[in-house]
């Protein structure tokens, strides 16, 4: 196997390879951009014009997303895959990786779409680095564009795999990305109704790229993810990677569709969320149920039909997200 697609260990070990382009057999070309960030050129003749952005490790301790990419680079890198599209590999983290921690000192996924202009520190200058990769990748004009950015969550779930769309005004969010993430294994898509500072609402908001968070397990240390199952992504992946993808119905199989109805924001260290610890996510809350309160005698009940809570964090910074209330979407604005 080519060098170049040992990527993990390359970045596990903080070092930058001597040699910086490499060709398979097959003519695929490897090229190491910098820090966990590598490039993948199909051979011209066999390039199907989409431009595909696989990223993972945004958050230094979510191993299984990390371990899959790595298993897809080894196949590449051994002739097994045969890509027919161009491929941008990132591990967005790479000390938080080192250090299997979600982060060292700030959530680099809070601080795209010009977020990190207003911080300091290695992060902030990793998520601008982010951004200009990727802005320069999908920088070629007339090509399909498609980013999945993926993650493993803090606990456990109701639903165990889902993706979340992010939103631009005057974009709709599309019916055949959604049977394709269905044909992935999602279970489940919360479709955003406002804009947001994480690498997946960049990509979607700034460079026209189809663009997901995709959740799919709870996140465990390297070599432990034999619980998350990641078979159905990894099969469609490799069919997108190698341009042999059926072609996708519109027909949504099940999936169900969520919107945002609030996102809980945490003011201030007296913020309290009045949910157990090992709440799951998609639990349902009742109408009338007092789900947090902050200072000012700030309180938030809920009071949608049918709502439900994800990712309740009371631990996160003044001013972040420590929760999303979402309730069932019926999908009349996909297109
Ligand atoms: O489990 C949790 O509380 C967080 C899991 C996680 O990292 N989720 C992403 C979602 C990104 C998005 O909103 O598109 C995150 O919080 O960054
Ligand atoms: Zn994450």
């Amino acid at each position: 196997m080519l060098a170049l697609g040992k990527l993990l260990d390359l970045t596990l070990a903080d070092h930058e390879p001597a040699e910086k382009t490499q060709v398979t057999v097959g003519g695929v070309r490897l090229r190491w951009l910098g820090e966990g960030a590598l490039e993948v050129r199909p051979p011209e003749a066999q390039d199907k014009q989409l431009d595909l952005l696989l990223s993972a490790g945004i958050h230094g301790n979510e191993t299984a997303p990390i371990e899959l990419l790595e298993k897809l680079l080894h196949g590449i890198a051994s002739g097994k895959i045969k890509p027919q599209v161009r491929i941008l590999f990132l591990f967005g983290n790479p000390e938080a990786i080192r250090r299997g921690e979600r982060f060292v000192e700030q959530d680099i996924n809070r601080l795209f779409n010009g977020r990190h202009e207003l911080s300091s520190g290695d992060e902030a200058l990793r998520a601008a680095e982010l951004e200009q990769f990727a802005r320069v990748f999908f920088s070629l004009p007339g090509r399909a564009r498609l980013h999945y950015d993926l993650h493993t969550a803090i606990r456990g779930s109701k639903i165990e795999q889902f993706a979340l769309y992010p939103f631009k005004e005057g974009r709709k969010h599309s019916r055949r990305e959604l049977a394709r993430l269905a044909a992935a294994g999602m279970e489940a898509v919360l479709l955003q109704s406002k804009s947001s500072i994480t690498f997946s609402a960049f990509t979607y908001e700034q460079l026209e790229a189809e663009a997901f968070t995709l959740e799919l397990g709870k996140a465990r240390p390297f070599g432990q993810n034999e619980q998350v199952n990641l078979s159905r992504l990894e099969a469609r992946l490799v069919q997108i990677i190698e341009g042999t993808e059926p072609e996708t119905q519109d027909a949504l199989d099940g999936l169900k569709l969520f919107s945002v109805s609030r996102e809980i924001i945490k003011h201030s260290d007296s913020f309290h969320l009045h949910l157990p610890a090992d709440i799951e996510n998609f639990s349902e809350l009742s109408k009338g149920y007092l789900l947090a309160e902050d200072l000012a005698e700030t309180r938030w009940v809920v009071e949608e039909e049918g709502a439900r809570i994800i990712f309740p964090n009371p631990k996160v910074k003044n001013g972040l997200r420590a929760g999303i209330l979402i309730v069932p979407d019926s999908g009349q604005h996909l297109v």
